[in-house]
């Protein structure tokens, strides 16, 4: 009786907590004249702010009114005229562009007149979103559509920036276009958001409600109070294993809904995505926090199951009899068996990241064409190469195993050339570079240049500068100022200097490149810019697969989308950027919120966005060891990006050395590599008399010096080693087999005529990537990031720590 009692007070204040949120439902959409389409319209419609979770007043789904955001400390993020796309595009030509996709997606959304309150698009999609129904495929026939879905939905999401299910349809979406990378940053998004909305004390707690909220009150009242219904009669089991009632002030509707869709939804689609791309181990802590909740949900037992199926293979410990067909265990329990018996049984031990595509994202509208842009391009090289000049070259065009289409064996990219005859020794380029990173949170270098810092015993020890604010270091005033005009405001004191620093040598690649996007996104924030219209990487080329996007993708069938066996979802195409949870997506949204960037309101930091800046640095970036002299041997630790020097393209006869210290800078090479004819000894060499004056048998050096109109060409890999050993260092940042003059000749192909022709015969070797590399020269190591901390991680564990201890002495910051 005393708990019939108890259910029945427990129906009336539910019952009450509904009909308190019903009234305050405005369920009449505004006309559209109500929407505002121009920043200062926008600021006008403000929401009164929510005041309680189930009070708030609502604004209607197209009045656009979401409430108005915290403002941050630094009131750079206040969701008014600040924010993006008024923020991000200013007056830029994007504008127009983007505010018409605005109100295209706000009447896409909801009908005109008489058919003005039924739902449509995308925003259908997120009212219609239930837990019971996902479907990760399209055909190709929707593909087009699909891809359109992805800027409408960034638009709604503008008007409800903290729209759970708005979140788990972009995924969606990025699922079935076959980019589980980006899916997994949305549905972590919308997982952040999932915590906001079950902790009354996080700072978005209010809107997120808030924001689920608008859609549940479109939903069918039957079916909204038949949730609840089954809510207050459930037992604790039936009710996921939530330990406790939500908090009273938590709208029991909210939380009903939470829990019954958005959330398993976001479990299943982070942890599936997640699979997909390689990282197990974030994928399996995913399943296990979605398994407290819902441990007899058949899809996520599933993809428990394909996890440790994949971890298994990638360890190559499934395959025990070599050649003969491998088949998978049975049963779950097999599995826990294979990996059990491997000592692989803990999930820590479990490989983190893989390869995801690298392309220009069918709606990034950043990528413009270089070749229309050389004024521009040659305005920033004149002022760093005088004598040099960015044109347009055709390269191979490599697709890393995936055949091109006839006819398209050559790419047209850029490359630099000189504008008059250049002699031996001189000097043609120097660019100093402001992005730039280090990852040794103690060492004496400057925070802008990354060049060592004076000695603090020496002469010059007056000229370094210490930021008033922070700790950070520069070693002149012209640093210091340099960093205060383009991006030191943006992170002053934010607590930001430990973060990816001193790692672990195998992690200092990925810790640098980490450090370059984090120097990016400062100046994005400090200069109110995208980041992809930086002058500092726009140009930059991310080395993306030229594959005509309609003619590659195909539709993932039924059983691979269901199970998670999908590789096939990454849909034909080469994956060559290395992707994981920690680096592409977990830190850089913590780096953006210790910078105060509101991560749910500024698309300009979304995945893809990353995923490109991403691209862009893994082609280009030098790296060195810091400490005077280059002696220190500890994993690269010092990288940058500069983006003139980056334009020259790759031969193993390069006609340039360079070096980087505070500045990088080509020298026109005094002596040619001489090409030795391994193959044959009696090889007639004497095609090009110019080169084989004071040349032994079976070898050939070009003249020293750079004709007006020659191409400029520097090197990727080290020119002393034979071959094949450099095309498989060189792989990696070229994409296939280099096929420059001398390769072609040493590998037996024959003297090609000219120094660029072998470039220019497409041979049409593609290869799967590779490692990219390294030079040894005047004493300093410069070499390419990947390839320096491969090796110095082998430096590392071999050397004595006592020399370890001696090469960290004295190198303490000022
Ligand atoms: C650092 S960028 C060089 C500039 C680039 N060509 C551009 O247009 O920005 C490196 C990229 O250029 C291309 N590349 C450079 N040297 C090459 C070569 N010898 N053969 C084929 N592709 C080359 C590859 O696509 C490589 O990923």
């Amino acid at each position: 009786m005393e708990q019939y009692a108890k259910s029945l007070q427990d129906v009336d204040a539910a019952l009450n907590r509904l009909n308190a949120t019903l009234a305050s439902y405005k369920t009449v959409p505004a006309t559209n004249d109500d929407t505002a389409t121009s920043p200062s319209a926008q600021t006008q419609t403000q929401t009164p702010r929510a005041t309680a979770a189930g009070a708030a007043p609502m604004a209607s789904p197209v009045g656009i009114q979401t409430g108005e955001r915290r403002s941050p400390p630094d009131n750079r993020n206040v969701k008014d005229s600040s924010r993006w796309p008024m923020r991000i595009l200013g007056q830029s030509a994007l504008w127009a562009a983007w505010m018409a996709l605005r109100e295209a997606a706000r009447r896409q959304a909801w009908g005109r007149g008489a058919e003005r309150e039924e739902a449509r698009g995308s925003w259908k999609e997120a009212l219609e979103l239930r837990a019971t129904q996902t479907s990760l495929q399209i055909s190709k026939e929707q593909l087009v559509e699909t891809c359109n879905c992805v800027p409408e939905i960034v638009a709604l999401r503008d008007y409800y920036p903290l729209c759970m299910p708005l979140y788990i349809v972009l995924a969606q979406k990025y699922m079935q276009l076959g980019y589980p990378d980006l899916a997994s940053a949305e549905a972590y998004k919308a997982l952040l958001l999932s915590d906001a909305i079950q902790d009354t004390s996080d700072e978005n707690h209010l809107e997120a409600c808030e924001g689920i909220r608008t859609v549940i009150q479109h939903q069918p009242l039957v079916e909204r109070i038949s949730l609840l219904k089954t809510e207050l009669h459930a037992d604790v089991d039936a009710k996921h294993g939530r330990p406790t009632e939500p908090d009273e002030e938590t709208d029991v509707e909210v939380d009903v809904w939470l829990r019954e869709h958005y959330l398993l939804i976001t479990y299943r689609l982070l942890s599936r995505s997640l699979v997909l791309c390689g990282c197990y181990r974030s994928a399996w802590e995913c399943i296990s926090r979605a398994h407290k909740l819902y441990s007899t949900d058949k899809e996520l037992g599933d993809i428990a199951y394909w996890i440790r199926a994949y971890v298994a293979t990638s360890l190559n410990l499934a395959v025990d009899k070599p050649g003969q067909p491998w088949v998978p265990p049975r049963t779950e329990h097999g599995w826990d068996r294979v990996l059990h018996e491997a000592g692989h049984r803990d999930p820590s031990t479990w490989p983190d990241a893989g390869m995801v595509r690298r392309e220009v994202y069918p709606w990034n509208p950043y990528e413009s064409d270089r070749i229309k842009e050389l004024d521009a391009l040659n305005a920033m090289m004149a002022a760093v190469a005088p004598k040099l000049e960015v044109r347009a070259v055709e390269l191979p065009a490599f697709a890393r195993g995936f055949p091109y289409p006839p006819g398209q064996a050559v790419v047209t990219q850029l490359g630099v050339f000189a504008k008059q005859d250049l002699a031996p020794g001189e000097v043609i380029l120097d660019e100093t570079s402001i992005l730039t990173a280090n990852n040794k949170l103690q060492d004496a270098l400057c925070d802008a240049c990354s060049a060592d810092l004076p000695d603090i015993n020496g002469p010059l020890a007056s000229s370094i500068v210490g930021c008033p604010d922070c700790d950070v270091v520069f070693c002149s005033h012209a640093c210091y100022e340099l960093a205060i005009a383009c991006y030191h405001p943006a992170i002053c004191g934010d607590d930001i200097e430990a973060i990816a620093k001193d790692v672990e040598p195998s992690q200092a690649a990925d810790s640098l490149y980490a450090l370059l996007l984090l120097r990016t996104l400062a100046m994005a924030k400090h200069r109110d810019c995208h980041p992809l219209e930086l002058s500092e990487v726009k140009y930059i080329w991310g080395d993306f697969h030229a594959l005509p996007f309609e003619q590659h993708w195909h539709a993932g069938t039924a059983a691979n989308a269901m199970t998670g066996v999908a590789r096939a979802l990454h849909h034909g195409f080469p994956r060559t950027l290395p992707f994981s949870f920690e680096h592409s997506v977990r830190l850089p949204l913590h780096m953006l919120e210790k910078m105060n960037v509101d991560i749910f309101c500024n698309p300009q930091y979304d995945g893809w966005v990353l995923n490109t800046l991403y691209a862009k640095f893994r082609g280009t970036a030098s790296a060195r060891l810091s400490g005077r002299g280059g002696q220190a041997v500890r994993g690269p630790e010092v990288s940058a990006v500069h983006a003139m020097w980056c334009l020259a393209n790759h031969s193993c006869d390069p006609n340039v050395s360079w070096d980087w210290g505070g500045s990088v800078r080509f020298t026109v090479k005094e002596k040619r590599v001489g090409w030795v004819d391994t193959a044959a000894e009696t090889r007639d060499t004497d095609t090009d008399t110019e080169t084989k004056r004071g040349v032994a048998k079976g070898q050939v050096r070009s003249a020293a010096g750079i004709k007006k109109d020659e191409e400029v060409l520097n090197h990727y890999c080290d020119i002393e080693l034979p071959v094949q050993q450099r095309r498989e260092w060189a792989r990696g940042s070229l994409g296939g087999d280099c096929m420059c003059a001398r390769c072609v000749f040493e590998s037996g192909g024959g003297v090609v005529g000219g120094q660029q022709a072998g470039v220019q015969q497409q041979a049409g070797v593609q290869q799967q990537a590779g490692v990219q590399v390294q030079e040894q020269e005047e004493g300093c190591e410069r070499v390419q990031v990947a390839e320096l901390a491969a090796k110095q991680a082998d430096v590392v564990a071999a050397r004595p720590k006592k020399e370890a201890r001696s090469a960290r002495r004295g190198k303490t910051r000022v």
